[in-house]
């Protein structure tokens, strides 16, 4: 199954399309190598995060629901209605999602520079020295994404 959803809301002219689809398990499958331990990015509390490349070259990541329950549905459910409906610089891109039996899983655009929380405390801590004017200007992009 494919759909596109494009917003054509008066608000959003002049702004980027919203544009998100439905992925199906396999077409996430052959992205990942299988959900391949190689291609993890990390762990959340949704579940594991997984590297993928896309049949056009896009590289995506990959959300995978860990289990299954009437609650991790739910936060399925918020996190896919609230990103496809926003965007903003600040703010994770929604490539789409797929829910196909059990599975959960919710597509992203890949991110290359790792965490904040790689660069603050983590093995690029060393190397990559925050100053305090880039540490306030990331507090204040993260404040407006949450606003
Ligand atoms: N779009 C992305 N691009 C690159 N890496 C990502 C992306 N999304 C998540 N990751 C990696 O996967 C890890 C886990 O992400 P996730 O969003 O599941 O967890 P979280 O935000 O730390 O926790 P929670 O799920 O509890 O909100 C991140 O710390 C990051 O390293």
């Amino acid at each position: 199954m494919f759909c596109c959803v494009k917003s054509s809301d008066r608000k959003n002219q002049g702004k980027k399309e919203v544009t998100w689809r439905i992925f199906s398990l396999k077409e996430l499958q052959l992205a990942t190598n299988n959900f391949n331990y190689d291609n993890k990015l990390g762990e959340g509390g949704f579940g594991s995060v997984y590297w993928g490349q896309l049949w056009d070259g896009s590289q995506i990541a990959v959300k995978r629901l860990k289990s299954w329950s009437n609650k991790a549905e739910m936060e399925f459910s918020v996190e896919v209605e609230i990103l496809a409906r926003v965007r903003h610089k600040n703010l994770l891109t929604l490539r789409g999602y797929c829910a196909e039996g059990q599975e959960r899983l919710i597509v992203y655009d890949y991110m290359t520079n790792l965490s904040l929380l790689s660069h603050l405390h983590g093995q690029h801590s060393a190397e990559c020295h925050l100053d305090w004017t880039r540490r306030m200007n990331i507090a204040i992009g993260a404040a407006e994404g949450i606003a």
